[in-house]
């Protein structure tokens, strides 16, 4: 099912046990690509590790994680501590909780060169993270499909995310739905998504 409502509308993507919702393009495209170029080069920018079976796996795709104070964050098995604010997530920061009306401490960003580089099929539920708390997706860049599966009925919803847009999961998500950012070989440019967190 692809996301046909305009931009702002605030329609739950979700039709049971959680919610999502699509702002759509909240930068436009030249505020969209001076956010991406000051990321881009400003940004700790690191390759992730993850241990899958017992081995060590080194991805293409890079991370960062920034924050309020350097918390810990443990995910596959490996620890890492958050770096603090940049002038720029700042003032993402303080647009997310403007347009989503939720607060957050920290954010996990992702660098994916190119449509080879995607995320598999997963939840945002570790311990360190807010129980229930919203978690809020920018996208910027390259336009890339993303997914969610309900873990009991399989069903499936889609939803295409913009150059400069906002997506916020909150409530129910994490616990009944797997999401993920499917490889395609149709997109040969990068995208920098940023997700904001609480951390308790
Ligand atoms: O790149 C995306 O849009 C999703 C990233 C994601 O799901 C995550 O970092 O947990
Ligand atoms: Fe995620």
């Amino acid at each position: 099912m692809l996301n046909l409502f305009p931009p702002d509308a605030e329609q739950n993507l979700l039709p049971k046990d959680g919610i999502v919702y699509y702002f759509g393009r909240v930068y436009d495209v030249v505020e969209s690509s001076q956010i991406f170029d000051k990321l881009w080069t400003e940004i700790d920018w690191r390759n992730d590790e993850a241990f899958i079976y017992g081995k060590r796996i080194v991805t293409k795709r890079k991370v960062a994680w920034y924050g309020d104070e350097p918390f810990e964050y443990t995910y596959s098995k490996t620890t890492k501590t958050a770096l603090l604010w940049t002038e720029e997530l700042l003032q993402i920061k303080q647009k997310t909780e403007e347009v989503s009306g939720e607060t957050y401490n920290s954010c996990l960003l992702n660098l994916y060169h190119d449509g080879s580089e995607g995320m598999g099929w997963h939840v945002d539920n570790e311990s360190e993270m807010k129980p229930e708390g919203a978690i809020a997706s920018w996208s910027f860049g390259a336009e890339r499909k993303f997914a969610f599966k309900h873990k009991e009925s399989k069903e499936t919803v889609e939803v295409w995310l913009e150059n400069g847009s906002l997506l916020l999961m909150k409530g129910a998500t994490q616990k009944h739905w797997l999401h993920r950012l499917p490889p395609t070989k149709k997109v040969k440019t990068p995208r920098i998504n940023l997700t904001f967190r609480t951390i308790v």
